[in-house]
């Protein structure tokens, strides 16, 4: 089942700038930050009460982020989606014909697993699914 809103993700050029910024913008600290190899980024959350803001910094030139940026600037990234059971989500949205961008779920940040929707099914919107990883 598809639930709420867990995160929008935000990319940006310097994270520490934009952590700064986004700080007094909420009036808040971040509280973590995590590099996560896989996907070239580093993160920084925010939660403002129940919406969690994720920033992005590209750790390389071959990043998704970097090459974000170069075309559509910094700003809006993606959303991403609470499910309670990835796979099961997974199946159904590629029956219904979204495309996928992993087969299988990948670890995302937060203590997530994670798969993303190709923009060009969505509306021209990146949408993330996960689910928390139970320990
Ligand atoms: C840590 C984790 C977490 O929360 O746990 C994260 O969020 S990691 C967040 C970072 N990781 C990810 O985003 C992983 C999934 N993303 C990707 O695999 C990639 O970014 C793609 C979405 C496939 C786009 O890559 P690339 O541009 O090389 O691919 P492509 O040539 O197939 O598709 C290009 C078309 O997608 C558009 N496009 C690219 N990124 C987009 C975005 N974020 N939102 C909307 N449209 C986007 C391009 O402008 C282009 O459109 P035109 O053709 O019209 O110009
Ligand atoms: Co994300």
């Amino acid at each position: 089942m598809m639930k709420n809103v867990e995160h929008i993700g935000i990319a940006v050029n310097e994270l520490e700038k934009a952590e700064e910024l986004f700080s007094t913008l909420f009036n808040i600290m971040p509280y973590k930050r995590e590099n996560i190899a896989s996907q070239g980024v580093i993160t920084s959350f925010f939660r403002i009460n129940q919406t969690k803001i994720e920033l992005l910094e590209a750790t390389g030139p071959d990043s998704v982020i970097a090459k974000f940026i170069e075309k559509k600037g910094e700003g809006f990234h993606h959303l991403a989606f609470e499910v309670d059971d990835i796979q099961l989500e997974m199946e159904r949205l590629k029956k219904e014909g979204f495309t996928l961008l992993s087969e299988a779920p990948v670890i995302g940040a937060d203590n997530k697993l994670v798969c993303f929707l190709h923009p060009k099914s969505t509306n021209g919107m990146l949408i993330e699914l996960c689910q928390e990883i139970k320990s």
